[in-house]
This record gives structure tokens, C-alpha cells and sequence, in this order.
């Protein structure tokens, strides 16, 4: 017998990648383009949604052509999404109503203050959606295309109006209209769906004025969700998970207290969490990470908003660094401590600190700092950053981190990990795959067709290299400390 695929589909916010993968969870090819931003307004951020689904649909023909591989030969097709993003279109035509309203626009951050104000309301959304009200969820962004949109406001009077997450749109867009539905995962980041009662939250709909009408279907994570018909072959969609959920299942995170950090624009740091949720005391999110088995698992996450992307800030902004793998060699040219610290809050700060009005600021400059300590405190201040998350999500869980395991972009850069496992005290263990999440959404579709099981992935999952702490521990509480100093002071800076 040939060999057999599986295929990812990782719609992220800045590009659209498809990874195949062969029967044995092997990268065998990958294609990728990057997928156009929009900034209408200050604050605002957008893209073209149809942009979304042809760059996607594009990567899935490349894949499958520069790798001759026979469609026959496709087993399942798994769906990994930039969560959140909203978009509104026409049930009869398949045309959004506006583009995608992405996860870090904040047009409706004022609605969000009003909503906050009402102490009942944010208990409410806390213990039955695991959210905070914030824009970054689908809720008020729904809200405010229904309100500001002539089109959508036409089309939901006739019930002809659908919203769907990133994952729904490709969804129904691969199977030609027809099939709307989501998973669990990704329902569980609009902040209308109830995750306890495993349903759309009436309350929150009634609240904001959206119908039920126009929501998907929420489904389990690996189910078959419907078809995708390539070369006269049909292959079933058989997994589906949001970016962040998939990446936990693809680094094998099935254990309660089982915690991984994904590197990549932001840094998203999840811990499995049972089969019950959990709330937080320290301002994490409690999510769902996947539904498998006839059952559904829960998450905490803590995330930094800008991680790799104060590397490209290094690289475009700065223009201090050609590529972000650099990053790595100026930093380790600074001998000894720079005690120079970058606090990357270019948006505000979220858990542990939820302040919008943060600011990114630097600390510490003396007439001896030069672009390298520059560099090094960036890198530095995404181990800083995930050192906040991690210490609130032990103390939520009563779970001290044994290993931190790591994937993303920015885990490949060796000077960060070591600083992390330094910074931590804790070893890290980065990934063979770094790929986590596309490498989820595979295992999910490949479970969803029968061709894995999930101790085939225990067994798959294999690290790369493990970096150990070696940074004395009085030198690690000095560093942090400082870095909470700092912390403090880029705080309330914005009006
Ligand atoms: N070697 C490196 N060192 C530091 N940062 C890196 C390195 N390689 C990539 N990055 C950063 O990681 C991000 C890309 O990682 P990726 O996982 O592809 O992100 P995403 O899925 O969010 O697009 C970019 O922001 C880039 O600046
Ligand atoms: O597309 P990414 O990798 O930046 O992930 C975005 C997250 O899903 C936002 O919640």
C-alpha cells in the first residue's frame, strides 16, 4: 500500500499555510502565502475574507500538486484558525457583508467599557463564557456590524445574514455552502457561547441583539464535518480546532496540568485543565480546548499580545535586524547583563495586568547601550511575559510546572529558550515539530478518520532539544524583580 496524507489547513492572521503530512505525523510539504492587512482607522484591523478563503484554497492545490500527491491518497483534511475574527455573509449568495473584522481590532473597545461597567455582566460573562469582556472576542464585533452595516441589518431582518469564526467560513466555503458549523474550541472564543452548558448563551445573545438563527452548529473537534471534493476524489473534513487548542493537542497536552507556550506573533500559553473548567483569580481565560471522545477538555490560557511581533518591530521598525533569526547572535554579543528591559505593551497589557492603557516602553538606557542590548532585552522580554503568565496559572491551578514545552517561530531562537528555562527555573522542551499547530489539527482529522489514536501521538511526540536552567537563583529574583519595576512603570501611560 502507498502512502496515505493527512492534510492541515492553518489559517493564521498573517498568512494562510497547508501542511501535508504522511501517515506517520512526518512533514512530507508545505505551501504558504501571506494574506494582505487592513487598517482603516486607528485601532481598526481588517481583512478581505474572501482573501482569506482563496490564499487558503490556493496553498491546498500547491501542496497537493508540487508534491504529486494523488487526492485518492488524502485521508482527512484537519481546519486551524486564527480564533475570534468575525465574519458576516449572505446564506444565499455566499458574499460577506463586510470584510473580517480580525481579533485585535478594538473599534468596539467603548462598547466593551460600557458593557465592564456592569459588575453583574462581567461576573456573568466570566463563569458561563470563561471570558472577560474585551474586544478581542467575536461578541461585539457581531454587534457592530449588525448596527453599522445597511447590508447586514437587511439581510438578518429576512434571516439570510450567517456568522461564522475563521474555521466556518472555510468550512462552508469547501463544502459549497453547505454545511455551517464549528467546533467547540472555537465556539468557546466569541464570548456568546456558554461552556458549561455546552450551547449558545441565550443571555448573552438577548444582551447584544444577535440571533441564534445566524450561528453555526457546534460540533466536537473531531467529527466529520462534511466534504471536500478534489480531482473527482472526495476527501472528509474530519478535525477541526482554533489555532491555539490545536497547537495544545499537537504537543500532546491530554493531561490535567499539561502546559505548553506557543511562540509566534503573540505567545499563547495553555494548560490543560480536566474535564472540568476552571476560573482564574489572576485574569486568565478559561477556554475549551477540544471535544473528543464524547466528551469536552478545558483550558486556562494566558496570552502576550505582541511576542514575535516586537521581533519584526526589531527587524522593520527598528531596522536593527535583516532577518528575526539575527536576533539570536546580536543578543549573545552582549557580555554579561544589559540591564536594559523592553516591556513590549505597543497594546496594552493583558493577564496577569488587563491595562489597555499600557504602553511599550524601555528602561535602564545608559551611554553605553547599543543595539545589542536592545535586541536582548526584546528577546528577554517574551520569557518575561510568559514568566507573568506562567506563575498566575500555577497559582490558579495549584500545578508547579515540572517542563514548559514550546513551539512557534520564535522557540526556534536557542538564546530566548535558555533565558526562558533560566528566567523560570524550569527546563524547557522545545518541540521536534514546531509546527504544533498545524500538526493538531492534523492529529485531530487523522483521528476523526480512524488512521491514529491518541497514544500513536503520545508515542510520536518526540523533543528536539530541552534547554535547562542554569541562571542562579538570586540572580533570577533580581531580574524579575526589576522586570516587575518595569512593568509598573509603562502602566496607565495612555490618556
Ligand atoms: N529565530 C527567531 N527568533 C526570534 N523570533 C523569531 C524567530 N523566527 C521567527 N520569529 C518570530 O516569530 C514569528 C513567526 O512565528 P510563527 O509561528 O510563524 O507565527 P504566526 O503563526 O503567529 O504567524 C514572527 O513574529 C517572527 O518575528
Ligand atoms: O494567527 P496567530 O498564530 O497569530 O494566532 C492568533 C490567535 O488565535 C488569536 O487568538
Amino acid at each position: 500500500m502507498g502512502k496515505k496524507y493527512i492534510i492541515a489547513l492553518d489559517q493564521g492572521t498573517t498568512s494562510s499555510r497547508t501542511v501535508l503530512f504522511d501517515d506517520t505525523g512526518k512533514i512530507c510539504g508545505i505551501s504558504q502565502k501571506e494574506t494582505e492587512q487592513i487598517y482603516p482607522k486607528h485601532g481598526w484591523v481588517e481583512q478581505n475574507a474572501v482573501e482569506i478563503y482563496q490564499s487558503q484554497l490556493e496553498t491546498l492545490h500547491n501542496v497537493i500538486r508540487e508534491n504529486n500527491v494523488d487526492a485518492a491518497d488524502i485521508l482527512g483534511i484537519g481546519i486551524t484558525n486564527q480564533r475570534e475574527t468575525t465574519v458576516l455573509w449572505n446564506k444565499n449568495t455566499g458574499e460577506p457583508v463586510y470584510n473580517a473584522i480580525v481579533w485585535q481590532d478594538v473599534r468596539t473597545s467603548k462598547l466593551c467599557k460600557e458593557l465592564k461597567a456592569d459588575a453583574t455582566l462581567n461576573a456573568y460573562v466570566r463563569d458561563n463564557t470563561g471570558l472577560v469582556i474585551d474586544s478581542y472576542f467575536s461578541a461585539t464585533k457581531i454587534k457592530w456590524i449588525l448596527d453599522n452595516v445597511p447590508k447586514a441589518k437587511a439581510l438578518n431582518e429576512k434571516g439570510s445574514l450567517l456568522f461564522g469564526t475563521v474555521d466556518t467560513w472555510l468550512l462552508w466555503n469547501l463544502t459549497k455552502g453547505k454545511v455551517h458549523a464549528t467546533d467547540y474550541s472555537n465556539a468557546s472564543r466569541t464570548m456568546i457561547y456558554n461552556i458549561k452548558d455546552l450551547e449558545w448563551d441565550k443571555n448573552m445573545l438577548d444582551r447584544l441583539g444577535i440571533p441564534e438563527s445566524m450561528l453555526p452548529e457546534v460540533k466536537p473537534s473531531c467529527f466529520h464535518f462534511g466534504n471536500f471534493t478534489f480531482d473527482d476524489h472526495v476527501i472528509p473534513l474530519s478535525g477541526m480546532a482554533g489555532d491555539q487548542q490545536a497547537a495544545l493537542f499537537g504537543q500532546a497536552c491530554f493531561k490535567k496540568g499539561e502546559t505548553k507556550n506557543t511562540y509566534g506573533t503573540g505567545c499563547f500559553l495553555l494548560m490543560n485543565t480536566g474535564k472540568k473548567p476552571k476560573f482564574s483569580a489572576n485574569g486568565l481565560l478559561t477556554t475549551i480546548a477540544w471535544g473528543l471522545d464524547g466528551e469536552v477538555q478545558y483550558a486556562l490560557e494566558g496570552s502576550v499580545l505582541i511576542a514575535g511581533a516586537a521581533i519584526q518591530w526589531l527587524r522593520d521598525g527598528l531596522q536593527l535586524i535583516d532577518h528575526a533569526k539575527d536576533s539570536e547572535y546580536f543578543a549573545e554579543q552582549v557580555i554579561g547583563d544589559s540591564n536594559v528591559y523592553v516591556v513590549p505593551a505597543f497594546a496594552g497589557l493583558g493577564a496577569p495586568y488587563w491595562d489597555m492603557d499600557a504602553r511599550g516602553s524601555i528602561f535602564g538606557l545608559t551611554r553605553d547601550t547599543g543595539k545589542n542590548h536592545l535586541i536582548k532585552a526584546t528577546l528577554e522580554s517574551l520569557a518575561y511575559r510568559s514568566k507573568d503568565l506562567i506563575l498566575a496559572m500555577e497559582e490558579d491551578s495549584g500545578v508547579k510546572l515540572a517542563a514548559l514545552k514550546v513551539d512557534g517561530g520564535a522557540c526556534a531562537n536557542n538564546y530566548l529558550m535558555q533565558f526562558q528555562a533560566g528566567i523560570l527555573g524550569t527546563r524547557v522542551e522545545r518541540a521536534e515539530i514546531i509546527e504544533s499547530t498545524a500538526l493538531g489539527a492534523a492529529y485531530l482529522a487523522g483521528i476523526g478518520v480512524g488512521l491514529w489514536k491518541k497514544e500513536d501521538i503520545l508515542k510520536n511526540r518526540k523533543i528536539q532539544k530541552e534547554f535547562h536552567p542554569v541562571m542562579e537563583e538570586a540572580k533570577r529574583d533580581k531580574l524579575y524583580a526589576t522586570w516587575k519595576k518595569a512593568v509598573s512603570r509603562s502602566m496607565d501611560w495612555e490618556d
